[in-house]
């Protein structure tokens, strides 16, 4: 797994995308077609959910005629007949309970009657709280499932992402969509889902058997609901951008936070401290004010709902007084009233939602849908274990801008190298000469504009990139170590190698000496990005994991640059032994690591300027000429 260690560094990427989609939220569809897949998997209980809320909000049918017996049992008029004997309505039939139990209908009802009907209200509560949560809970179950499934398609689709892709892109704006914005569409698409199967439903069915009991106070009631309707609305418009900002901004601070995490011995000798947390606190309250000011919306459309529709009520004890009805009754149809607010609250706030679910969702879509720039053709044939003969054939190769066009200068032009199995081989040359994109090249994290490059014969852009891989170990100046164990970090070079191999790797390396002194040893776990080890040990680490992977091709980057002349000799010894049997391909801007190469290439401006050995080139290459005088002369 060449990708644990940064080589090259990824500069700015040509055709990198940007995580945020483009455009207003009103260009912005929800990808219904993207997500459904993976709805499939668990689609029973999906459906389950929705059959719960549907019965739920059916069950609000019960309610009035329900509520109308029970009142009468309960409250019955002083004027009128006993309880028993009272008649209702109901489906269209005049009961009474004293022929339905065959009672004296003047009969009283005793504690023990009124008891049993009042019961029925929290009974009827509870089995509507039992629906209502099996109803939210199966769907909150599903969403849970989708997110794990869509987090983990995300991370990895963001993994196999070329590095031009993370050279363009903020890793604090990945952390975010692939974290946070995949539970915020979870989030609030669930809730969209629980208010959108079941309250237009249960609103539905009040408002049908309220106008069934009393047409010309529904008809009214109806005029008013589209009232509370209007300030939401507006509210909505207001905040529309908020959502979107808030979760941007979001995206900023992790930025802000992973950089100047991942930067901190920068930070810290720039004594950038004070700076870095401006940073934060400034994204952090953009992020906090938008999140106010959509929660402030949300917030304030169940008030607005309320105080509205009690309107209805109001009207309501007008409309009873004038028609002179029972009391019994106004009781029941107005807590069938109180029923509707709750839906119509959430329902109103589902414009609200879709805003921000909108967004993360796409968000979250765009990144499951980036291919990657570079792809393994169909029939792409594994590579196998190599010799390692490479070849540049003429290879023309030029980065991309931003925006995917490509640069006017190409940073290898023409070049064509051949380069024998098992053998030394070295690249000198000015900054910007080519060196690290050649390297690029041979790791297929790009394609050649024109050219190939071609591993004992066959065309990089015919085989997998993790059979090529395979092939291929790199140590470079810049280690990177995991927060893991000294051993884990080590086997990260071949994920199945044994203990015994562990420790040989790290003898060939000459890092087995320090690892034992270290406390802990092959179990002293390694701070983040190995800060708690020196330049030279981590070296040694990334040669013992080279080592590990035994892999016939080894690219070295600057291996022995910024370390002490003992040191140096250490790791030029292990390199040395890791050398043997392998085509070694080095980059070296010092001159004496590579006095001994086989063969040593000069590059200038994307050319092969010359090649030969040591002493050749001393001859016959006039920049080589000049390095050397600069370097030996030093
Ligand atoms: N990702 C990139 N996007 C655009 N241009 C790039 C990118 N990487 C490198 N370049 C340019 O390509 C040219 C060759 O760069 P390369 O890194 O291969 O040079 P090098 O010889 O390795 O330099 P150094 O010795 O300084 O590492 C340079 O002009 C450089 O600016």
């Amino acid at each position: 797994m060449a990708a644990a260690q940064p080589l090259p560094t990824p500069a700015p990427s040509p055709t990198a995308v940007p995580a945020a989609p483009k455009g207003s939220e009103d260009e912005m569809k929800m990808p219904v077609r993207r997500i459904v897949p993976y709805l499939k998997p668990v689609l029973p209980r999906f459906i389950l959910g929705l059959v719960m809320g549907i019965v739920a909000a059916m069950f609000n049918a019960v309610w009035l005629p329900a509520c109308k017996i029970i009142f009468a049992i309960v409250l019955p008029d002083s004027d009128g007949p006993p309880p028993l004997g009272q008649e209702f309505g109901f489906l269209g039939l005049d009961l009474n309970f004293a022929d339905m139990l065959g009672l004296d209908p003047s009969a009283k009802i005793g504690l023990t009657g009124v008891i049993i009907a009042a019961s029925f209200i929290p009974l009827m509560l509870l089995i509507n709280g039992v629906l209502d949560y099996l109803n939210k809970y199966l769907l909150a179950w599903v969403g849970n499932q989708m997110l794990q499934d869509i987090r983990n398609d995300v991370f990895g689709r963001v993994l196999r992402q070329s590095p031009a892709f993370f050279g363009g892109t903020k890793a604090g704006e990945l952390i975010q969509t692939v974290l946070n914005q995949t539970a915020v569409a979870q989030r609030n698409a669930v809730q969209y889902v629980q208010v959108m199967t079941s309250n237009p439903l249960k609103i539905l069915v009040i408002l049908i058997s309220l106008f069934a009991a009393h047409p010309f106070f529904t008809f009214m009631s109806l005029f008013i609901f589209p009232l509370c309707l209007l300030p939401v609305m507006r509210l909505g418009k207001k905040v529309r951008k908020s959502g979107k900002k808030e979760e941007q901004m979001a995206g900023a601070m992790l930025t802000a936070m992973h950089e100047s995490l991942s930067g901190i011995r920068l930070v810290k000798s720039y004594a950038r401290e004070e700076y870095e947390v401006q940073r934060f606190v400034r994204a952090n309250a953009s992020m906090s004010k938008n999140a106010i000011r959509w929660q402030r919306a949300s917030e304030m459309v169940g008030p607005i709902v309320e105080s509205v529709a009690s309107l209805g009520i109001a009207a309501g004890l007008v409309y009873w007084w004038a028609m002179g009805l029972k009391s019994s009754e106004f009781i029941a149809v107005v807590l069938l009233l109180t029923r509707i607010y709750p839906p119509a609250k959430e329902l109103s706030k589902v414009n609200l939602l879709l805003q921000k679910t909108r967004y993360a969702i796409n968000n979250v879509v765009l990144l499951l849908d980036r291919e990657p720039d570079i792809q393994d053709v169909p029939d792409a044939k594994s590579l196998g274990r190599v010799k390692g003969e490479i070849h540049f054939e003429n290879i023309t190769f030029a980065y991309s801008k931003p925006n995917g066009e490509k640069l006017d200068r190409p940073a290898l032009n023409g070049v064509d190298i051949k380069l024998a199995p098992g053998r030394f081989y070295a690249f000198v040359g000015p900054s910007g000469a080519g060196k690290s994109t050649l390297f690029s090249l041979i790791l297929r994290f790009y394609d050649p504009d024109s050219g190939r490059v071609l591993i004992d014969g066959h065309d990089l852009r015919s085989v997998t990139q993790n059979s090529l891989r395979e092939n291929i170990g790199i140590v470079s100046q810049d280690t990177f170590l995991f927060h893991d164990t000294i051993r884990e970090n080590i086997r990260y070079g071949r994920l199945d190698a044994t203990e015994e191999e562990i420790i040989a790797a790290a003898k060939k390396a000459h890092a087995h000496e320090f690892i034992m002194q270290i406390e802990g040893g092959y179990d002293a776990v390694v701070g983040d990005a190995g800060c708690n080890l020196s330049g030279g040990q981590k070296q040694r680490l990334s040669i013992a994991r080279a080592v590990l992977r035994n892999a016939p091709i080894l690219l070295l980057d600057e291996a022995t640059s910024a370390l002490d002349t003992e040191t140096e000799k250490i790791i030029q010894e292990a390199i040395h032994e890791l050398s043997e049997g392998r085509t070694v391909i080095a980059i070296a801007h010092r001159l004496s690591t590579i006095l001994q190469a086989d063969q040593i290439i000069v590059m200038k401006e994307g050319q092969v300027e010359s090649s030969g050995t040591h002493n050749e080139l001393l001859k016959k290459s006039e920049l080589y000429q000049k390095l050397a005088a600069l370097q030996f002369s030093e």
